[in-house]
């Protein structure tokens, strides 16, 4: 696989990011009155992403003005590095809103191989696409067109407005692809030996938490149309972020994760510690003692604190002030978990992505200690993560940026999906009772490719 930074497939519009130059380039934005983000991101044979957070900004782009991929333990800087050398020199024209910024995550694991389902999926990758939608609460939608000179930006800025403006406003919410037949990666026999094997683990002294994880392949009948998925994902699961990755080769990663990895603004951090999952009751009575049972049970009280402590340890060094609020409850339409905000002022200033290493993973998607937990998964799961449970997000040319963990997702292509969820294994766990929660997670992906 090509493992330079910037490699053939994420050059710079025609350049290679390899070659230690600056990358000159500008983007210009133009204000537009409502519009189709799914029409930025009708072509899976180009890159797109989409990104949308539950505070209201929501962003899709296409092609690549600029790309960044990188494998290793040095994934983080080196990605840094090389958007440092476009973002320093960028000139834009528009308002903050709509600056250029780089989208793209990371795989679980640093030396993730990419292999099918996730060819094309680096162990690093970013872009910074050549046209984008951004929509928030207070600035309204802007188009932006990123290009290497001033010619070339309002050439694409004029022709994505035309083309935009002339199309249908509404975001499509499409209907179900329908699903052939699934496939487990685990069987519950399976399972059942996987946590026996962790609890053995536990018992002798070397883990203390573990989060273990399963693929679900599913063959659908025609393949997903994932904008119009992530829209009725969107009225499902409005509290939740919604994303879409795609290459234009391989397939299109997607999902409407829950979790936010970290918020990096100026000085400012918020993160959060989720774990700990029990089902939706079907009446609010039967709700609310799942509810109650979950804020008294003693295992999944742990099992949260030990998220809330390898945070505040990750961020506690780079931080003046370290706020960790009350532990409350995250309700979504099929599960719910328990919750604790947090939040940080930093030190001296820091990159999102050093804040991403800092974190990732915490023991909601790894384990306790990091190394054990790590080896474990290893030798049990039978599928590789890539991008599963792993940061999604963006960041900008200030260092500023937000990230979300890739739970609640898919990689698709064609008339395939695979689908990927994992809960958390500590002392006591019960197969049958982790085997349930895992099956919940599947469902908000599951549902929306089923037809009704
Ligand atoms: C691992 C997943 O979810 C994570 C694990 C949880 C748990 O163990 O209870 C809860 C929320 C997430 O942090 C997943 O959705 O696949």
């Amino acid at each position: 696989m090509d493992r330079t930074p910037g490699g053939r497939r994420l050059a710079a519009e025609s350049r290679s990011l390899a070659d230690g130059e600056p990358i000159e380039l500008v983007s210009r934005s133009c204000e537009v009155d409502d519009v189709s983000f799914a029409a930025v991101v009708d072509a899976a044979d180009e890159s797109r992403i989409l990104w949308a957070t539950p505070e209201g900004l929501e962003i899709a782009g296409r092609g690549v003005a600029a790309g960044f991929s990188a494998a290793g333990p040095d994934r983080y800087d080196a990605i840094r590095r090389q958007a440092d050398r476009v973002f320093d020199r960028l000139e834009h024209g528009g308002p903050t809103v709509a600056r250029p910024r780089a989208f793209g995550g990371f795989s679980f694991h640093d030396g993730s191989d990419a292999d099918p389902p996730w060819t094309g999926f680096d162990p690093a990758s970013f872009v910074v696409p050549q046209v984008f939608v951004t929509r928030d609460e207070t600035d309204g939608i802007w188009l932006t067109a990123v290009a290497d000179d001033r010619e070339a930006v309002d050439a694409r800025l004029e022709r994505w407005r035309d083309r935009l403006t002339d199309g249908p406003t509404m975001c499509a919410s499409g209907s179900a692809p329908g699903v052939e037949s699934t496939e487990r990666s685990t069987s519950p026999e399976r399972w059942a030996e996987q946590i026996s094997r962790a609890l053995d683990r536990i018992d002798d002294g070397r883990l203390t938490k573990v989060v273990l994880a399963q693929a679900l392949s599913v063959d659908l009948t025609v393949p997903v149309d994932v904008p119009a998925t992530l829209e009725r994902l969107r009225r499902q699961y409005p509290s939740c972020y919604r994303f879409l990755v795609g290459h234009g080769v391989g397939g299109t990663f997607f999902g409407a994760p829950p979790e936010q990895l970290v918020s990096k603004r100026g000085e400012r951090v918020g993160t959060e510690a989720l774990a700990g999952s029990a089902p939706r009751g079907r009446t609010p009575e039967a709700d609310e003692e799942y509810a109650e049972r979950m804020l008294a049970d003693e295992k999944l009280r742990r099992e949260h604190e030990l998220v809330v402590d390898a945070i505040r340890e990750q961020l506690g060094p780079l931080a003046s002030e370290l706020t960790v609020s009350d532990r409350t409850l995250r309700k979504l339409a099929t599960i719910q978990h328990l919750r604790t905000p947090i939040s940080a002022t930093l030190e001296t200033d820091r990159h999102v992505l050093e804040l991403v290493e800092a974190l990732h993973p915490t023991p909601a998607v790894g384990g306790v200690p990091p190394e054990s937990a790590w080896e474990t998964i290893h030798e049990t799961e039978t599928f590789d993560r890539g991008w599963y449970a792993a940061p999604v997000g963006w960041f900008d040319g200030s260092g500023d940026g937000e990230f979300a963990v890739a739970l609640r997702s898919a990689i698709t292509a064609g008339e395939s999906a695979t689908l990927f969820a994992g809960n958390g294994i500590v002392a006591d766990s019960d197969p049958d009772d982790e085997w349930e929660e895992v099956q919940l997670k599947f469902r908000p992906i599951l549902d929306e490719l089923r037809e009704r």
